[in-house]
């Protein structure tokens, strides 16, 4: 149940681009995600919070099509899209997260974009991609050289991936993600394992990148979700318990006890 302020509010009025309708899904006994009701607005960085085990990485395996629900629907700009494959929900505009999002290390820098650009260009078969004439792969090199400019790897294409330092290597992540020039992005804790200054970075690089499409973000750094956040939906075992903004969710008590043990907000 939610109990924070704002829940139902659509993020910046309008049709929400993604909505839950009592998702659900269990692994045998256990529930871990329990009837969700949530609305992501046009625009919006949603961060989803949580205790260990409260189902954020099963949500999004439910909206990006890793896992189908056991009840409930995802609904995506107004289409139901519970039963479709995962490809088939990035081709409508649906971003991967960086855990389902594949850097080939054998191949360059500039063919890891191409090939996440040529796999995302919508509305064409396989076949129709396979055989398109040479000219029209115009567009693709393009998108490629944009990817590129806008994850400031431009100059840099020739490399190849697997020499990437961690960081250059976190950014052609995002490049990829881009690449299906998504409407919808999920990013799952796109900052574990770097430093303060690398953290910093990659945030300022979202808000770059991304800053003009909807944004689902799951992230156990707090102060980096409070200050990235349009709103936060907090979870717990797999129930939403509060959704806002973050002052609202910091202010929240039943936030602080279940989520914090009190008081670290
Ligand atoms: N494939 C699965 N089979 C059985 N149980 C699962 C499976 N995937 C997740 N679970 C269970 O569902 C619950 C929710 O897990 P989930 O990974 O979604 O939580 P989370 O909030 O992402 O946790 P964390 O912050 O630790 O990554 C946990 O109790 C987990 O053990």
């Amino acid at each position: 149940m939610a109990t924070a302020d704002d829940t139902t509010a659509t993020f910046g009025g309008g049709e929400p681009v993604l909505e839950t309708k009592g998702l659900t899904r269990r692994f045998g006994e256990l529930v871990a995600v329990d009837d969700l009701d949530i609305e992501v607005g046009q625009g919006e960085f949603r961060s989803i919070i949580g205790p260990n085990g409260a189902g954020k990485t099963t949500l999004f395996n439910l909206i990006s099509g890793a896992l189908l629900p056991s009840e409930g629907s995802v609904v995506f700009e107004g289409e139901d899209v519970s039963q479709l494959r995962p490809h088939q929900r990035v081709h409508r505009g649906i971003g991967r997260s960086f855990q389902i999002t594949n850097v080939f290390g054998g191949l360059t820098v500039r063919e890891n974009v191409r090939l996440a650009a040529q796999a995302a260009i919508r509305e064409r078969s396989p076949f129709e991609n396979a055989f398109r004439h040479k000219d029209s792969f115009g567009d693709l090199n393009d998108r490629t050289d944009d990817v590129l400019a806008r994850i400031g790897l431009d100059g840099r294409g020739h490399e190849q991936a697997s020499t990437l330092a961690y960081g250059d290597r976190r950014r052609l992540e995002i490049g990829l993600v881009l690449a299906t020039d998504p409407q919808l992005v999920m990013l799952d804790e796109p900052t574990a394992g770097m430093s303060a200054e690398e953290t910093r970075a990659t945030m300022e690089l979202i808000g770059d990148v991304l800053g003009d499409r909807t944004v689902l973000l799951i992230e156990h750094d707090i102060e980096l979700v409070m200050n990235a956040s349009d709103r936060i939906t907090v979870l717990n075992r797999g129930e939403e318990l509060a959704t806002g903004p973050p002052a609202a969710v910091a202010e929240n008590e039943q936030v602080q006890q279940a989520y914090l043990g009190g008081g670290v907000l």
